[in-house]
């Protein structure tokens, strides 16, 4: 019989703890990596994240360190599942502790702050792995959702379809169906952006302007996040896929979804600070708003949904005011 095969998990929140058991659901042996001891102990006693995903049992091929030695050792896969902007600093020190040939997998929909760089970006950067060796695990999925085994499909991206074939295979369930993409650009791009519309979204949720507008925040939503993706280099169909419409519906109609509900919070009135102080989890777009702006500006590309998120969220627009200059912009076709 062939060895099981390994998985470590760097983060034990909601997404790193639910994609970890996706993958011990698919037979592998994983090992997830907590920072804080207490909540790594109750993990082990438990057989629960009582923190983050409570109530949810975990397979018995699911176990926590907080060595990050321990987690990495042997480790086929290296999944990655922190808050995009720590990542860098994270990954540092995890970088001489990487199993050799190991396959790094980014679950983060982020864009670095300063360096305008996507996640698997900044892990070759930092770890000095050749892209072939680099992963993207994306699409809609909601962890609260995978962690009840409620079905979903995904994508698994790497520039090396046969690595993407290898990872597929790792975390395939009768729950969860993962297809592979080798546009990685896109993928990554789709993650990051919907999280800002997202969050455009659940503002006019909070404001209640009704289901045309949110129609209509999708739509041109993802044909400002397709724009900048062709800009990059990205295949404008992978936007209309599981990485960029599917995940944009399912984060701008969900309740479970944190950008969502923050923008929600912001379209009802509190205040930046109110709502940062109700949010506990990592909602990605209220920091990669800016990010994912500098980077169009970069390149040239207009992003006017993502430049009014970054008006509000951290200029201090009014809602109101953002949306009637949106309304007002210059009448043009469809499709620029
Ligand atoms: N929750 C979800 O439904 C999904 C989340 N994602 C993405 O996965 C990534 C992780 O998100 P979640 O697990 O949901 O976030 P979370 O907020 O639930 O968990 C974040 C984890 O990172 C750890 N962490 C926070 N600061 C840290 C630091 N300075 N150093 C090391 N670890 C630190 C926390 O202790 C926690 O274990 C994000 O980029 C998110 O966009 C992607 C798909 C689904
Ligand atoms: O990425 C997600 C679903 O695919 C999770 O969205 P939130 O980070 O907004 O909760």
């Amino acid at each position: 019989m062939n060895e099981p095969v390994k998985a470590a998990v760097f983060g034990t929140g909601s997404w790193g703890t639910a994609f970890g058991m996706v993958l011990a659901d698919a037979g592998c042996d994983v090992v997830l990596w907590g920072r804080r001891p207490e909540l790594v102990e109750a993990v082990n006693s438990t057989r629960t994240n009582p923190d983050y995903l409570p109530g949810v049992e975990l397979p018995r091929n699911v176990r926590a360190t907080a060595d990050a030695a321990e987690a990495a050792r042997g480790a086929d896969f290296t999944v990655l599942a922190v808050p995009s902007q720590t990542l860098r600093g994270n990954l540092a020190e995890w970088t001489p502790l990487l199993a050799p040939g190991t396959v790094l997998v980014s679950l983060m929909k982020g864009v670095e702050l300063g360096s305008a760089m996507r996640m698997s970006e900044v892990i070759e950067d930092v770890a000095k792995v050749d892209p072939d060796r680099i992963a993207v695990v994306t699409g809609p999925n909601l962890a609260r959702e995978i962690a009840a085994r409620m079905p979903a499909a995904a994508v698994v991206a790497c520039t090396d379809e046969a690595v993407a074939r290898r990872l597929q295979t790792a975390c395939h369930t009768p729950y969860f169906r993962p297809y592979t993409n080798t546009d990685v650009v896109g993928c990554e791009l789709g993650g990051a952006v919907k999280n800002v519309i997202g969050l455009a979204v659940g503002i006019a949720d909070g404001m209640g302007l009704g289901d045309n507008a949110k129609g209509s925040l999708i739509t041109r939503g993802l044909a400002e996040t397709t724009r900048l993706g062709v800009a990059l280099g990205a295949d404008p169909l992978t936007f209309s896929g599981l990485a960029g419409l599917g995940d944009l519906v399912a984060t701008c109609s969900s309740p479970l979804s944190r950008n969502h509900t923050f923008g929600t919070n912001l379209g009802k009135g509190m205040t930046l600070e109110e709502t940062i102080a109700v949010t506990r989890q990592t909602a990605e777009g209220v920091k990669s708003c800016e990010s994912v702006l500098d980077l169009a500006r970069r390149h040239g590309v207009d992003m006017p949904l993502t430049e009014t998120v970054v008006s509000i969220v951290h200029e201090g627009k009014s809602p109101a005011v953002a949306v009637k200059e949106l309304m007002s912009r210059s009448a043009k076709p469809e499709r620029r």
